[in-house]
């Protein structure tokens, strides 16, 4: 059986006020939420301490948004896995679109990235996909299949978990049609050599879509960006039907 993981990616939102107000009305709303479910939220780092302390006895666990593979050192800016781990995170996003496009990331950082979260055990959740022209050239499955060749260049596939999110339907409001999510998804699942690794969909999900998501075969969860910064509506994806 592979594992149901809903994540919420906050990007660059919420100071620790406003991360204190979400849980105190997202965290009830767990009590409805299968057990079997993992409910993972990612802050910016300077929320991480709080969040943490604020899960601390939930079943909600806390997640970053990058790492760095040196162990410490001279590079400003970034942030080691063993900080990461001393204040209690177990997940870590790699490879985001986001950071591919305005922070130079390329298959070989990503690749170190990966190594480093697994080296310490953090789970990474390895984000692939595709832009708007490069779908329109019909050249999906090649960008996902060599971004997926290089960035697992020696990863172990038991602690892992891959997003699938094109690049088109983040925060757009465009999400990929769930049937189109789902065969792409399969896709990513036929290259990988274990077969349990659970495998998101993320891009545009919500409320009013996500029933429909989650109910695709290969779709094992979602990365949810925008809608899981509001209580009730990250609430409501969790609680998928
Ligand atoms: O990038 C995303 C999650 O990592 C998706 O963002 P949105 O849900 O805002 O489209």
């Amino acid at each position: 059986m592979r594992k149901i993981v809903i994540a919420g990616n906050w990007k660059m939102f919420k100071t620790q006020a406003e991360s204190a107000e979400f849980l105190s009305g997202f965290l009830p709303h767990l009590e409805e939420t299968p057990s079997e479910r993992e409910v993972v939220i990612c802050p910016p780092f300077t929320d991480l301490s709080l969040v943490s302390q604020s899960l601390h006895g939930s079943r909600v666990n806390l997640g970053a948004q990058n790492v760095h593979w040196e162990e410490s050192g001279a590079y400003t800016g970034e942030i080691a896995a063993s900080m990461l781990i001393e204040i209690g995170v177990r997940f870590v996003i790699v490879g985001h679109s986001e950071r591919r496009q305005f922070f130079g990331e390329t298959d070989v950082s990503v690749n170190l990235r990966l190594k480093a979260a697994q080296k310490h055990g953090l789970t990474p959740i390895l984000c692939v996909g595709e832009t708007k022209q490069q779908r329109d050239a019909g050249e999906t499955e090649s960008i996902i299949s060599t971004q997926l060749k290089k960035d697992l260049v020696d990863i172990d596939q038991t602690h892992l978990i891959i997003a699938y999110e094109p690049i088109w339907a983040i925060g757009t409001g465009d999400t990929c049609e769930s049937k189109e999510a789902n065969r792409v998804i399969g896709l990513i699942r036929s290259q990988l050599t274990n077969p349990l690794v659970p495998i998101q969909y993320g891009g545009s999900v919500n409320p009013n879509n996500i029933d429909e998501i989650m109910a695709q075969p290969e779709i094992d969860g979602a990365l949810v960006g925008g809608a899981s910064l509001k209580a009730d509506s990250f609430a409501r994806i969790v609680n998928y039907q």
